[in-house]
């Protein structure tokens, strides 16, 4: 848990405003209370204060430590609605469609996040993952420099019989549904970076395929070979494995028999899958049968950060996507910092 335990103590050393839409949730107001108990995050739940204190009431939970916005009757809803409707009037938003749409909490708590009232979002503990992203990418926008938004899991080994121990990062396994070689390569890059920010360690990424240097032919594989070739040209300095089966990725002895000269050598730390089939059903392995835990699905290339999660997700899964949202919200302020001079 070494990973996650660096993720919680930098997210309670500097803790940033999260929003969270789905309050009237029940684990979603436990995982508020306690992040918000933890001094993980300041936390802002969006939804009706009358069914909010009546859930709080009935499970015991104290909602002294959170702000509560309901969009309904707040005095920021009419200032974020005029926001809303200047920002996607060019889409064919009228002035009466932006009054509507703030009151839908998703768009209230992203509309938060981009006016600076909130430093990142958390949802999907009941919308889709197709809502939440679609709200995220029209409401908060690309990060500088990126052109394609997509998610990751962070993957924690920790149970006794896991043979790799600590985080991993697999990708994309919640958004881009078929990406072509130019969209694979954009996702490999943006995990690297993910990887280092969340794992503090270098980025080792495995390309996964069913072939193991052109092992097999297909048109699949060929995707696979251009996206990383395309990742080698701009980050020549990152190692990366092209077309490689998951055995030869993470087990040193299958590596060094399939891959000789490969640069990760069996000890990826980034697994960028092919598709999103393969991503959502690899992860889904890895964490109901592997016994890892999944935390994510992470939004990575947006202008600011708003995570999704699954609706399966337990209180724990959401208390942790608050912490790295957190994490990244340091990370974005850093970054606009540095870019500024
Ligand atoms: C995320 C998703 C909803 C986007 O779908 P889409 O049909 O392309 O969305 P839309 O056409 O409504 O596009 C919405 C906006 O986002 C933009 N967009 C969509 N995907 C994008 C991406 N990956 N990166 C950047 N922008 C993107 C579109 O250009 C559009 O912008 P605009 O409204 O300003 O013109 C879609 O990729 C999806 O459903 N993914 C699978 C989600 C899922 O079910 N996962 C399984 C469970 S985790
Ligand atoms: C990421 C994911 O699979 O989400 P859900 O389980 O909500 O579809």
């Amino acid at each position: 848990m070494k990973a996650l335990n660096e993720i919680l103590a930098r997210a309670r050393r500097s803790p940033r405003r999260i929003v969270l839409c789905e309050g009237e949730d029940e684990r979603v107001l436990q995982a508020a209370v306690k992040a918000a108990e933890d001094g993980i995050a300041h936390l802002t739940l969006v939804g009706k204060w009358a069914t909010l204190a009546e859930l709080a009431r009935s499970r015991a939970l104290s909602l002294s430590r959170l702000e509560l916005i309901d969009p309904d009757d707040s005095p920021l809803t009419e200032s974020l609605a005029e926001a809303l409707f200047a920002l996607r009037r060019k889409k064919g938003m009228t002035r009466e469609d932006a009054a509507a749409a703030i009151r839908e909490p998703l768009c209230f708590a992203n509309m938060l996040v981009r006016e600076g009232h909130a430093d990142g979002s958390v949802a999907g503990a009941v919308h889709t993952t197709g809502d939440v992203v679609r709200s995220a990418i029209q409401i908060l926008g690309l990060a500088p420099g990126c052109r394609l938004v997509s998610s990751f899991f962070l993957m924690m080994l920790c149970q006794p019989f896991h043979s790799l121990k600590g985080g991993m990062i697999f990708s994309d396994c919640g958004l881009v549904i078929d990406p072509d070689a130019e969209q694979l390569s954009q996702i490999a890059m943006a995990a690297a970076d993910s990887a280092e920010a969340l794992l503090g360690e270098q980025a080792r990424v495995a390309m996964l395929s069913f072939s193991t240097s052109g092992s097999a032919q297909h048109g699949n594989v060929e995707k696979v070979v251009q996206a990383a070739r395309r990742v080698k040209e701009r980050r020549p300095g990152l190692a990366i494995d092209e077309d490689v089966q998951l055995d030869a990725a993470i087990v040193a002895e299958i590596a060094e028999r399939k891959l000789p000269d490969s640069q990760v050598k069996g000890n990826a730390n980034v697994l960028i899958f092919p598709d999103l089939e393969a991503g959502n059903i690899g992860y889904k392995l890895a964490e109901r049968i592997g016994g890892a835990e999944a935390i994510g699905p992470l939004l990575q290339g947006l202008a600011k950060p708003a995570n999704d999660l699954s609706r399966g997700c337990s209180v724990d899964d959401i208390y942790h996507v608050i912490a790295v949202t957190t994490v990244q919200a340091q990370a974005a302020e850093a970054r606009a910092a540095a870019a500024a001079g």
